[in-house]
């Protein structure tokens, strides 16, 4: 599928993984509404977007995955400022092991189950959509036991298995839409940056290990790799692993 012309929305898109989405869609010539939770670095980022690629191709809204009402408002208005809706990447992830623990779940979990539900309202044909694509990010440590992160490691597996599930649910293909969904190892971002604070990790002795091992991504690497989940319309339920020592790879299920 050629994304030129098409419309995104990507979910915890202010910086990091999610600006590189979005940068990457709007180089091959997509609109793409821009959501996150921090309004002052998500308005920054689309100010710059706005100059770079043309004001009618980018839009911002404030939206935290949290908040039902909020994402039921973003993905209607995305939808009528950009005119449809193609792609959406469930983006936003946090990694609190300890005091903010649940969070993580909350964000994780809940959030990018309530963008795939809200995705499937709105692109299903059934519904009036016109089909399209859903990309979940997960991550490594969703598929290899992370003794850094158990918390953020379980968050990461639901979301795979939540998208695996339902790309095998033929309610969906029949509607035009495939869920994909993403699993890189380690990003130089302010997520991955923020390893060293304790209340993200535990043991950040074997997390260093570990990044020694497999080594650090750029955003960019990753974005220019995810495109090919949204544009080979023959993937769906694929595992697309990224790192910077194995390069790309398709999970293989058993
Ligand atoms: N950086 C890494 O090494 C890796 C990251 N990932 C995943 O990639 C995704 C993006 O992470 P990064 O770009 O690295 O992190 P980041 O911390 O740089 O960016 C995350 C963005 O999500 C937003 N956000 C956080 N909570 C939110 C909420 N409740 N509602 C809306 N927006 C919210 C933040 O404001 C921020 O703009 C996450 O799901 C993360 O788990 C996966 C594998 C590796
Ligand atoms: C706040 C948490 C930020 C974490 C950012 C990530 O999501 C990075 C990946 C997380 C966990 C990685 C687990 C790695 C497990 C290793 O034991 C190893 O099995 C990975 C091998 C990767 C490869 O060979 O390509």
């Amino acid at each position: 599928m050629s994304v030129s012309g098409k419309v995104a929305l990507i979910t915890g898109a202010a910086q990091g993984l999610g600006r590189a989405f979005s940068e990457e869609l709007l180089k091959k010539g997509a609109k793409v509404g821009l959501t996150d939770m921090n309004e002052e670095a998500g308005q920054a980022t689309v100010s710059e977007f706005s100059t770079k690629y043309g004001q009618n191709k980018v839009f911002f809204m404030k939206c935290d995955v949290t908040s039902e009402a909020q994402m039921e408002e973003t993905f209607q208005t995305i939808k009528e400022r950009l005119g449809g809706l193609d792609i959406v990447i469930n983006n936003a992830g946090i990694g609190s092991e300890f005091n903010g623990w649940e969070k993580t779940v909350d964000v994780n979990v809940k959030g990018v189950l309530r963008g795939s539900m809200l995705a499937m309202e709105h692109m299903r044909r059934d519904k009036g959509g016109n089909g399209g694509v859903i990309i979940n990010v997960s991550s490594m440590g969703g598929i290899n036991p992370n003794p850094c992160g158990p918390v953020y490691s379980a968050t990461k597996a639901a979301v795979l298995m939540y998208s695996l599930s339902w790309a095998l649910n033929p309610e969906l293909t029949m509607n035009g839409l495939r869920i994909n969904a993403l699993a890189p190892s380690f990003v130089d971002t302010q997520l991955y940056q923020g390893l060293s604070d304790q209340s993200t990790i535990h043991v950040p002795q074997i997390a260093e290990k570990i990044i020694e091992r497999v080594g650090i991504m750029t955003p960019q690497s990753v974005a220019e790799n995810m495109m090919e989940l949204i544009e080979d319309q023959t993937k769906n339920g694929a595992v697309m692993k990224l790192s910077k020592v194995g390069g790309k790879e398709y999970h293989k299920l058993t």
